[in-house]
């Protein structure tokens, strides 16, 4: 999988990606992170940590094969047309299709996902009720090396698998009380590149998009989820899967 020209050719951030403090293409102030792989990006109300490619092409590869690896299956499988994706036996991660209630009817979750974390760690959102899965070696691999640039070490994972352009994410913020008042969250993407759209609350015309690539990292802080709120639109021309892990941190579960 190649990155798109955020970088140049020895790997290196674009110097373009902030012109007079600016974020490319964009009124928001931005500076270089100090390690050289992201940079910072100053939202009214929040603060963005964006590295196009934190982990190398290898070691981005190595991690989305553990997480797709499903027995006899091959990685070109049409995953939209297969039934009941819980009963099939991938290799490390349990996959399931969620599915939600509106208005009084249920729709299938337009991607499929996964939570993992320790024990006491119980999620909910839109009505869904989420018990974490036991660690993987990977997962923990992947937790403790975002450690070095959030400076903490997360207590779960919500896995996303986009199996193509056609499974998306609604607006919305990660603004569950269980996540405490101001959450950090580490996002880390595989496979497809796929747009991440941003926009406040108040003022809708005050967006940002960035392009999420294979191995990059994007982390969410301030008070980002009680201002702004993101999105993975469609892409009719993706066609490769994409998975997203975003690290968290349950602050608090129901008694
Ligand atoms: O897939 C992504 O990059 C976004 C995922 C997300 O917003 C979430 O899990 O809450
Ligand atoms: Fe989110």
């Amino acid at each position: 999988m190649q990155t798109p020209d955020l970088l140049t050719e020895a790997g290196e951030l674009l110097p373009s990606l902030v012109v007079g403090g600016k974020f490319i293409n964009t009124d928001f102030d931005a500076y270089y992170h100090g390690d050289g792989l992201g940079v910072v990006i100053v939202l009214p109300q929040g603060k963005l940590y964006y590295a196009p490619q934190y982990f190398d092409q290898v070691v981005s590869d190595d991690y989305l094969y553990h997480l797709l690896a499903c027995e006899g299956v091959d990685y070109r499988h049409d995953w939209h047309s297969q039934a009941n994706i819980d009963k099939m036996p991938f290799t490390n991660i349990r996959w399931q299709q969620d599915t939600i209630s509106l208005y009084g009817k249920t729709h299938l979750v337009p991607r499929i996902s996964a939570w993992y974390g320790d024990a006491q760690a119980y999620y909910s959102y839109s009505g869904i009720d989420l018990k974490p899965h036991a660690w993987t070696k990977k997962l923990l691999q992947l937790n403790q090396a975002l450690g070095k640039l959030c400076l903490r070490e997360f207590n779960s994972v919500l896995l996303n698998w986009y199996r193509s352009g056609k499974d998306y994410m609604s607006w919305h913020a990660d603004d569950e009380w269980q996540l405490g008042k101001n959450p950090l969250i580490a996002s880390v993407s595989l496979g497809a590149s796929r747009r991440f759209l941003l926009r406040q609350n108040s003022n809708h015309a005050n967006k940002l998009e960035l392009v999420l690539t294979h191995g990059s990292v994007l982390v969410m802080t301030g008070q980002l989820q009680h201002y702004w709120q993101h999105s993975i639109p469609k892409q009719a021309n993706c066609t490769m899967s994409r998975v997203n892990l975003t690290f968290r941190n349950v602050l608090y579960t129901k008694p």
